[in-house]
This record gives C-alpha cells, sequence and structure tokens, in this order.
C-alpha cells in the first residue's frame, strides 16, 4: 500500500477458529489491491478521491487530498459527464449501480464504469467506481461500425464517379419528394444523357470513356448544393434532384451546365474529348405520388432533347401546378 493512501477501515469478520476465510482489511486491500479494475471511492460534494486502488494509483498517481477531475481526467473543474446525481435519488437515497462506458481524457483507454452511491466509513454517501479496460472491445466494436458505414457507403455510391448510385438515389429521392409534399416546397428533377459516348469508347477506348465519365460527374458534384443530390443512375446517365427550385431555377441549373460540360475538355492521352449533354427536366406536383411519376416526365424532356438534335435542356411541365407554387 502507498502511503498516501487511505487504508480502508472495514470490519473484520473473524471466521470459526481455525477457518483460513481472509475478510479481514487486509485481506480485502490485497484482493483491491490486485483486481485488474480501477477501483475509486470519491466525496460527492468536495469530489475528493478517498481511496483509489493500486491499480488506479498506477495509472494516474498520487490521490492524496486531490479531486477525482484533477487526477483522473487532468481537469479545471467537475467532469461534464460526471454521473453523481444519477447515483442518488430525489429523497437522497442510493439510486443504484449506473452503468456507462467512456473513454479516458487521459490515458485514452476506454472503460466500462460501474458507479454506485454507497456508505462510507464515517456514514456519509460517497461515490464508489469500478472501472475495467474494455479498449480491445471497443476498438473491436468501433472497427465494425466503419467496416458497416463503409459497406453502406459502397452500397449506395457509384464505384467510377464517387457519386450516388442508383439504389441512393431512389432512397434519397423519395425522402425529398415526400419533404417537398409535407412543407409544400418545389422539388425539381434533371435527367442527364451524354451525347455521342459510344464514339468516345468506340474512338479512344473504354478507359477514355470512363474518365469521361469521372470528369463530367466533377463538373456536377462542383455545382450542386449539398442538399442537392446528384447520382450516376447507370451507364451514362445522371441525375439531380434540386429541393426548393422550381421550373425557372432547374432550366437555368441544367443550362449552366450543358454549357460548362461543352466548355469543358477531357484530356487523354494526347488527345482531346469534348463531352456533350442532354437534359430533361420537371419539377414535382402535389400528385406525384412516386419518384417514378417525375422520372416519366423528365425522361420524356430528355428524349425530346436527342430528337432535336442533342445538347439542349427540354421541360416537360406537369398537368397540375407544381406543389409550392
Ligand atoms: N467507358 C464506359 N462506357 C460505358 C459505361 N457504361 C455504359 N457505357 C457505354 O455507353 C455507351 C452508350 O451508348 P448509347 O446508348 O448508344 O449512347 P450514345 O452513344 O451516347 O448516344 P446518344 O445517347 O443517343 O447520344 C455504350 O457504348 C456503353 O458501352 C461505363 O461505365 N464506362
Amino acid at each position: 500500500m502507498t502511503s498516501d493512501t487511505t487504508p480502508l477501515n472495514l470490519p473484520t469478520h473473524e471466521g470459526p477458529a481455525g477457518s483460513s476465510e481472509i475478510t479481514s482489511a487486509e485481506g480485502l486491500q490485497a484482493i483491491l489491491d490486485n483486481l485488474d479494475a480501477l477501483v475509486y471511492v470519491a466525496d460527492f460534494d468536495t469530489y475528493e478521491l478517498l481511496y483509489m486502488n493500486a491499480y488506479g494509483r498506477q495509472i494516474w498517481g498520487t490521490i492524496k487530498g486531490r479531486k477525482c477531475w484533477a487526477v483522473l481526467q487532468n481537469g479545471n473543474g467537475p467532469c461534464e459527464f460526471c454521473s453523481n446525481q444519477l447515483l442518488i435519488n430525489d429523497d437522497g437515497s442510493p439510486a443504484g449501480p449506473h452503468v456507462w462506458e467512456f473513454q479516458n481524457q487521459l490515458d485514452k483507454r476506454w472503460y466500462q464504469c460501474r458507479d454506485q452511491a454507497i456508505r462510507w466509513t464515517d456514514g456519509r454517501l460517497v461515490r464508489l467506481e469500478i472501472a475495467t479496460d474494455i479498449t480491445e472491445r471497443k476498438e473491436m466494436e468501433l472497427e465494425l461500425q466503419r467496416a458497416h458505414e463503409k459497406a453502406r457507403q459502397a452500397a449506395l455510391t457509384d464505384e467510377l464517379t464517387g457519386l450516388h448510385n442508383r439504389r441512393a438515389f431512389f432512397s434519397f429521392g423519395r425522402q425529398l419528394l415526400s419533404q417537398a409534399h409535407r412543407y409544400k416546397t418545389p422539388l425539381a428533377l434533371i435527367t442527364m444523357d451524354l451525347d455521342f459516348f459510344k464514339q468516345v469508347n468506340d474512338t479512344h477506348g473504354h478507359e477514355a470513356g470512363d474518365e469521361v465519365l469521372r470528369h463530367i460527374s466533377g463538373l456536377l458534384r462542383e455545382r450542386i448544393r449539398e442538399s442537392d443530390c446528384a447520382a450516376r443512375m447507370g451507364g451514362e446517365e445522371f441525375a439531380l434532384l434540386l429541393p426548393e427550385a422550381d421550373t425557372a431555377r432547374a432550366t437555368d441549373m441544367a443550362e449552366r451546365l450543358l454549357q460548362m460540360i461543352r466548355e469543358s475538355r477531357v484530356h487523354y492521352r494526347g488527345h482531346q474529348i469534348q463531352p456533350s449533354a442532354s437534359f430533361g427536366l420537371t419539377v414535382a406536383t402535389g400528385s406525384d405520388q412516386h419518384l417514378e411519376d417525375l422520372m416519366v416526365r423528365a425522361d420524356r424532356a430528355l428524349y425530346r432533347s436527342k430528337e432535336r438534335g442533342r445538347g439542349q435542356v427540354s421541360v416537360t411541365i406537369a398537368e397540375t401546378p407544381p406543389s409550392g407554387q
């Protein structure tokens, strides 16, 4: 036992004569100091540490006259996550154990803490914490979470371009459409299809075609707002959902995109490729129950752009007035 530790003044229980049962204070001290867990006791009002076992003192050092937040967290005052108020009922009685997990700010390790109000040797209620190091388990859990998140992202992302894929488009799109209905705001859908893309592949190779697809995706990403959704629907087809954009704004957006695409060049193995695209757009109406209703109208407009010679923007206005307008 180190000199700064308050000895546990626990009652000694004498077993029957000849019994080897160890219930003396020294025996309990030995158990506590050999535990592979932190055990400490602190005053509820002053936060002064009254006891810490050897496991804790080895990591956090001396406790004599010091507060739990200074020793354990190197803080300047009570921790914002302090669980003290959860340990005592309104009538002042102990509330039972509170179990939680947290990452210590000093050693950066994760602990599972079991906190409890207990009666101290002088009769007052004090805070007892038993904390076990769960860093390895926590790291595995976090790793697993990261892997799940990565897999979830991958399932929603187009591998070639990094844009949303078709699946993500429909998932986000349904949410955006229901928001547009709820708040009676417009929602525009732009569909876009590259022109003569087969020629790019045939002339410069599939790799060059891929490069063009990445280039176009970069332009879309540059132009859209955070609340917009840009997706590669497959092949050389793209779609954009623009919340709160009416027909005029969506048309303006499509025309600017068309201009940017036509003015841009893709440099591939000494060749310059000039991309072009056709656009179709529409705006949601209150009677559009499904995203597919918008897709049909936008694709009809896109088809007209192709028919009229490509490299242009066409609009299909819904028969009923757009929601929010
Ligand atoms: N490089 C590359 N090409 C793709 C990919 N997906 C689809 N394609 C090609 O895209 C081309 C699409 O050809 P079409 O549907 O005839 O379209 P287009 O040549 O753009 O003709 P229009 O749309 O009528 O202007 C085909 O050659 C496909 O092989 C891809 O991921 N990478």
